[in-house]
């Protein structure tokens, strides 16, 4: 099961943490990506080489090498248990916070491993922010929990730099002139964009999203799948889901991990979902098992 890291406590480390931390350094290479379909012009941000996750004695992620590309929509999928959410959250260390969590191999952010002595984490998760499964904002207004974003950043609370992060999450025009009024007060799907406009009032390069419209009506989710598009068009994405019409639908790239924590196939979306390589995938993504 993926792990609740929610929280309602902005001293929490939640991936939006503030830290006054100067950025961490050397993360500033691109290149080409290639993939299994050939070369694209896409560059590649996050790239894992061998990464594996462990908690304890228990592997929970087999050697995985995967490159991500910018700008464009990443989906993971694959049956219960099988490392999506472990996966997820070593690209910006979150797996960091489960004591018993450890890493091996890289994981590499514009060319730098995160895992290097000289990455300071919270820095890192100012650059790649993350959306949980459950809407978690903070017990505070709207207002707030944008601003919250912004601070990360140290940049200025203004009307207008939360009109942006608020209109870049779709959310604008519902909470308008309402913008003091609890966070908590809004529906389930509202709350989710407003966690999305927090997570992106930092300007983030990586958004992180682990099952963000599992806990959503069909209506929110629709609005959360609309959204994440457009975020795309300035945003790495990267999402987890267990909804294999969703990944078909939003997703550019997709990674299909299996049991054991494997990383069996990846590669453009249409192709995985046409024309699976491995017959495990096909049977897994034609219901057969899973
Ligand atoms: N904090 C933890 N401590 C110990 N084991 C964990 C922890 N989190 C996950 N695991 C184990 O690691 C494996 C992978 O879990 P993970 O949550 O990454 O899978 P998942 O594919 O995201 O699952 P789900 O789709 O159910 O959310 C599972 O066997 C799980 O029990």
């Amino acid at each position: 099961m993926t792990q609740d890291m929610t929280t309602s406590d902005p001293d929490e480390s939640d991936g939006t943490t503030a830290s006054t931390s100067p950025d961490p350094g050397g993360f500033s290479e691109a290149r080409t990506q290639t993939t299994q379909e050939g070369t694209s012009t896409a560059p590649t941000v996050v790239e894992s080489r061998d990464l594996a996750v462990y908690y304890g004695d228990e592997q929970a992620l087999q050697p995985t090498t995967m490159e991500i590309p910018e700008k464009q929509v990443t989906a993971i999928i694959g049956p219960s248990g099988c490392g999506k959410s472990t996966f997820l959250r070593s690209i910006n260390r979150m797996n960091d916070l489960i004591d018993v969590a450890r890493v091996e191999g890289e994981l590499r952010f514009r060319g730098k491993n995160v895992y290097d002595e000289d990455v300071d984490p919270v820095a890192l998760r100012r650059r790649i922010g993350m959306v949980f499964q459950k809407p978690n904002p903070f017990p505070k207004s709207i207002r707030e929990n944008v601003a919250y974003g912004l601070n990360v950043q140290g940049k200025e609370v203004t009307d207008e730099a939360v009109e942006t992060a608020l209109r870049r999450a779709a959310l604008w025009e519902e909470v308008e002139g309402k913008l003091d009024s609890s966070g908590l007060d809004l529906s389930g799907g509202q709350q989710q964009r407003l966690c999305i406009a927090r997570a992106i009032a930092p300007d983030p390069e990586v958004i992180l999203m682990d099952e963000p419209a599992s806990a959503l009506d069909p209506v929110a989710t629709s609005q959360i799948e609309d959204l994440i598009e457009e975020l795309a068009r300035d945003y790495t994405v990267v999402i987890v889901t267990h909804n294999m019409q969703q990944a078909a639908r939003i997703s550019d790239k997709t990674a299909v991990f299996l049991t054991g924590g494997e990383l069996v196939e990846f590669g453009e979306t249409n192709r995985i979902f046409e024309n699976p390589e491995h017959q495990r995938v096909e049977d897994y993504i034609t219901g057969k098992f899973g």
